[in-house]
């Protein structure tokens, strides 16, 4: 039974000054060229330099506390990130000082690729490194895309996004693109590939509401220009199914569990500005954030987490990836 529970995040700036200094964490050794971090500097700008992250992810901790306190399991549960305050090795130093040996982690993003399960599994392996407590013991739960209370929430948001919408708006539900490399690693014959978890966790929710007609996009791609991402990005999409006919959209973004900096500038200013530009009806799905299914669907999780371990054939990056941490 774990002492602790430890939600893990990507983490986003909280004012102007920590924009840039935030970047430069995210894209450490990531070769992603100046000019796509001076754009994406800009887009945290826009927004006054914060990211809605934080407090986002602050709310689904509060809200999984009193949850699980409901349940009579009043086990501590912190929140910590990769690329900004509170990091997760200081969260995990300061647990381990009020005295947890046995910690389980879940990370707020729901699929499986190297940047959304293996990286958190290498930055757990890394921290506990540096940390070096021999005593101490962090498993993390596996990608949560394919639970049901996950499902359910998307049914809700994407059920009420439609009901807002125009008869006959197409559905389009969007992701954050991956480069296709990443994509094809992320499984095997066993395990679905990133692309296709949504594709499943998609045609589920299609089915469901009776719609025959959907489509997947991306977005937030970057990186160099040479290298394949997933495709097609959300605003070509937009030009494409307009140059169809098609006059009204409903975007489900299913790739992100609250409204974060992607979902505010790539979806609902970017792609929004797009459909205006092409007189297109544009409605927004809700994120799950803290709906009910959801929220009881993590608590189970934490309760229950099953299998914590991911094999090096699920969530690689491939070949030029770091030995495969026993996490
Ligand atoms: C799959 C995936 C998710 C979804 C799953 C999940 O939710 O975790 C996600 C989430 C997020 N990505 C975020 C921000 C950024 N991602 C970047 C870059 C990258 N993301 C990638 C993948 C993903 N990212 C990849 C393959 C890169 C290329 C570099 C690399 O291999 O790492 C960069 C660098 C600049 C740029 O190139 O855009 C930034 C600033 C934020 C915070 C948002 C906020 O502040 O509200 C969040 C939640
Ligand atoms: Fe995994």
């Amino acid at each position: 039974m774990p002492d602790a529970y430890l939600v893990l995040s990507y983490g986003g700036p909280n004012k102007p000054e920590d924009v840039v200094p935030f970047l430069r964490n995210a894209t450490k050794g990531k070769g992603i060229p100046d000019e796509r971090l001076e754009q994406v500097g800009e887009h945290y700008y826009m927004f006054g330099g914060k990211s809605p992250i934080n407090e986002l992810n602050d709310e689904l901790v509060e809200h999984l506390r009193d949850e699980l306190a409901r349940r009579g399991n009043n086990t501590r549960v912190a929140i910590g990130n990769r690329n900004w305050e509170p990091y997760g090795n200081d969260v995990i130093k300061a647990l381990y000082d009020d005295g947890a040996r046995d910690i389980l982690a879940l990370a707020t993003s729901a699929y499986q690729s190297y940047s959304s399960c293996r990286q958190y599994r290498e930055d757990i392996a890394r921290w506990m490194g540096e940390l070096d407590l021999p005593d101490l013991t962090i498993r993390k739960v596996r990608p949560f895309w394919g639970t049901e209370g996950f499902f359910k929430a998307i049914l809700t948001a994407v059920s009420e996004g439609l009901s807002k919408a125009a008869e006959g708006s197409r559905l389009i539900f969007v992701t954050h693109s991956i480069p296709t490399a990443m994509d094809e690693a992320s499984g095997t014959d066993h395990e679905l590939t990133y692309e296709k978890q949504h594709h499943a966790l998609a045609g589920r929710v299609a089915t469901e509401l009776g719609v025959s007609e959907w489509d997947m996009a991306y977005c937030s791609r970057s990186g160099s220009p040479r290298t394949p991402w997933l495709e097609p990005d959300i605003c070509d999409h937009l030009e494409e199914l307009h140059e169809q006919g098609v006059t009204n959209v409903v975007l489900a973004p299913i790739g992100f569990i609250s409204d974060h900096m992607e979902v505010l500038y790539d979806l609902d200013t970017e792609a929004k500005a797009k459909a205006e530009e092409l007189g297109m009806g544009f409605v927004r799905a809700d994120t799950v954030g803290v709906d009910p299914d959801f929220i009881s669907q993590l608590a189970d999780l934490l309760e229950n987490p099953g299998e914590t371990f991911c094999s090096e054939t699920c969530c690689w990056a491939g070949p030029k990836s770091p030995e495969f941490p026993a996490i």
